[in-house]
């Protein structure tokens, strides 16, 4: 689904992803963990090419990231993101929200835009809620619709950027559980955080991320019982 190869991504002077090699299978759930500044949020951006690579290839499900307008395009419709920040529109109900996708990006009619809106609200436990604006819910309840959001283009992968870390914690659960939902359907997903206990339980694969190299790469529960590495052993020790 998705291959770094020998993936360079620099801004300016400062090389922030030093020749990474990674691929990811489909149906895999990748968490990446590692240091502030280490490259995890850059990793991530460049597989739907919100940062552009210096050199190496990426490819995403048989699309290069540094081909065409349209294969790039096609490969932002293949990848959803979910943000820290929520950022849904603000001015669009929740179920405009979920429905922007599919009209705009999908061009489906708006029967059938709603229809997957509705559904997707159903999915992530908000039906009740599809008429509020995002000022009149909850930041736990505002991920949700920003996941059923990305989730109305029909992506083959998603990737997740600290979705939880503006959250309360008695909120973090509500957004933990529609992924592992997700997760258990088989999706692609790829989720940087600092929630070490839910990539203990849900990840298929825990990847180290080091001053712009993948240190360490293997099963979450071994990696985190018997950490290979002062340095993932430290790390750990501070974030715990
Ligand atoms: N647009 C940018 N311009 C310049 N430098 C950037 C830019 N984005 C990120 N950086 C730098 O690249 C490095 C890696 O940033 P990145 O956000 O990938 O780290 P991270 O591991 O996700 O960190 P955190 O856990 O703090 O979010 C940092 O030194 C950061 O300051």
């Amino acid at each position: 689904m998705v291959e770094f190869r020998k993936v360079v991504k620099s801004y300016g002077n400062l090389d922030v992803l030093k020749a990474v090699d990674l691929a990811i299978d489909k149906g895999e759930i990748v968490f990446l963990i590692g240091p502030s500044g280490s490259g995890k949020s850059t990793l991530l951006r460049c597989i739907n090419v919100l940062e552009t690579i210096q050199s190496g290839d990426l490819i995403v499900d048989g699309l290069s990231a540094k081909g065409t307008s349209a294969e790039i395009r096609q490969i932002r419709l293949e990848a959803g993101m979910v943000f820290q920040q929520f950022n849904l529109f603000p001015h669009m109900t929740a179920l405009e929200n979920v429905m922007f996708g599919p009209l705009k990006v999908r061009r489906s009619g708006k029967v059938e835009a709603e229809a997957i809106a509705r559904d997707l609200l159903a999915k992530v436990g908000l039906s009740e809620r599809a008429g509020h604006y995002p000022s009149q819910l909850s930041g736990g309840q505002q991920q949700r619709v920003a996941i059923a959001r990305s989730l109305a283009v029909r992506p083959k992968l998603m990737l997740f950027d600290e979705p939880t870390s503006a959250l309360d914690p008695e909120l973090r659960h509500e957004v933990l559980q529609v992924m592992r939902q997700l997760a258990d359907e088989g999706m692609t997903m790829v989720v940087v955080t600092h929630e070490i206990g839910f990539a203990r339980d849900v990840g298929s694969r825990l990847l180290f991320i080091d001053k712009g190299h993948i240190l360490h790469d293997g099963d979450p529960k071994e990696l985190l019982a018997n950490p290979p590495s002062e340095r993932l052993a430290g790390f750990l020790q501070h974030i715990r």
